[in-house]
């Protein structure tokens, strides 16, 4: 299935879209992503949680599955959570295995693939909108995908796309040093994973090689939204930043503003939302209804944000 979107407005007018979207509270995000487009893509992940510390601010990372419920709508819903104010967007390319996913994903993924969603589709949709965002966008994919095509290869095909970076959640970390270098390459930033039964001296190890930010799995277990945040959360946050300075994002299981304030008052640098961001575009009875519902989310958890 080839995916066209018709030929994308100009930066400035995609800037114009964003304020009336995004209203008066984000002209600045409007006329830096209008600067960004012209003057050439400065953003980074990294440089995205530097700012935002700056101001005091912490990062609001949602995460939907691209081609669900078709990649049209995956266009609309990068457009939707950017003017939602999202300081870093996580696309997920739907696979086939997703071992680390809960049966929310797992279905988004299958609903995308039982679409025919292929990865050159979403490439070829990522680079029609990323133009259009103010915002970063990280590619969220597992090892397999990548090991298919070729590391070099596939770091050269994303960059070209325009993405800024790449969430690996199952690559062993002893196999990253390639994966880092082919990426660096291609100056994208590759976002490590530690977890709560992580032992302190490989914690360690993921931090110091991880790059944009480091992501902190909430509690053990796949991703699926959670009544409550472990408590934990707030000794492996201060435990992580006694071995580095980088941004630390939380992400599974959270889905209200009370959990991200939660969060939020734990030190956390960013707080990451799948689940419940993909139930709401994916499982609505229409993709506008989806739209509508997922910026309903986004603006009331963005809300929530210091
Ligand atoms: O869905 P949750 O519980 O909100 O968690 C974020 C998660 O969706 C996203 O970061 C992600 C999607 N698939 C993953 C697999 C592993 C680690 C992280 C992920």
């Amino acid at each position: 299935m080839a995916f066209a979107l018709k030929a994308s407005a100009s930066p400035a007018l995609a800037a114009a879209r964003r304020v009336s979207l995004r209203g008066a509270a984000h002209p600045v995000a409007a006329i830096r992503a209008s600067a960004t487009a012209v003057a050439g893509d400065k953003r980074t992940i990294s440089g995205t949680f530097t700012n935002l510390k700056e101001q005091g601010k912490i990062a609001f990372i949602p995460f939907i599955v691209a081609g669900d419920p078709d990649l049209a709508t995956t266009a609309k819903a990068l457009k939707v959570l950017d003017a939602c104010g999202s300081d870093v967007i996580e696309l997920g390319v739907p696979y086939s295995d997703p071992l680390a996913d809960g049966p929310v994903i797992q279905a988004s993924a299958t609903r995308a693939l039982t679409k025919g969603t292929t990865f050159e589709d979403v490439i070829s949709m990522v680079k029609e909108v990323v133009p259009e965002l103010s915002c970063p966008l990280a590619l969220f994919t597992y090892y397999n995908p990548i090991l298919k095509r070729g590391v070099a290869n596939f770091m050269s095909v994303v960059k070209e796309a325009g993405v800024h970076g790449l969430v690996v959640p199952d690559v062993p970390l002893e196999e990253t040093d390639i994966l880092r270098s082919e990426a660096a390459k291609n100056n994208l930033e590759l976002v490590l994973l530690t977890t709560p039964t992580t032992p302190t001296e490989r914690m360690e190890r993921i931090t110091k090689a991880s790059e944009g930010f480091v992501y902190l799995v909430s509690t053990t277990g796949v991703t699926g939204t959670r009544a409550n945040v472990s408590f934990k959360v707030e000794a492996l946050l201060k435990e992580i930043k006694q071995v580095t300075d980088k941004a630390v994002a939380v992400g599974f299981g959270v889905s209200t503003p009370e959990q991200v304030k939660q969060i939020a008052g734990w030190g956390a640098d960013g707080v990451i939302v799948g689940s419940a961001m993909v139930r709401q575009l994916g499982e609505s009875g229409s993709p506008e209804e989806g739209l509508k519902k997922l910026e309903e989310l986004a603006k009331s958890l963005k809300a929530a944000f210091p």
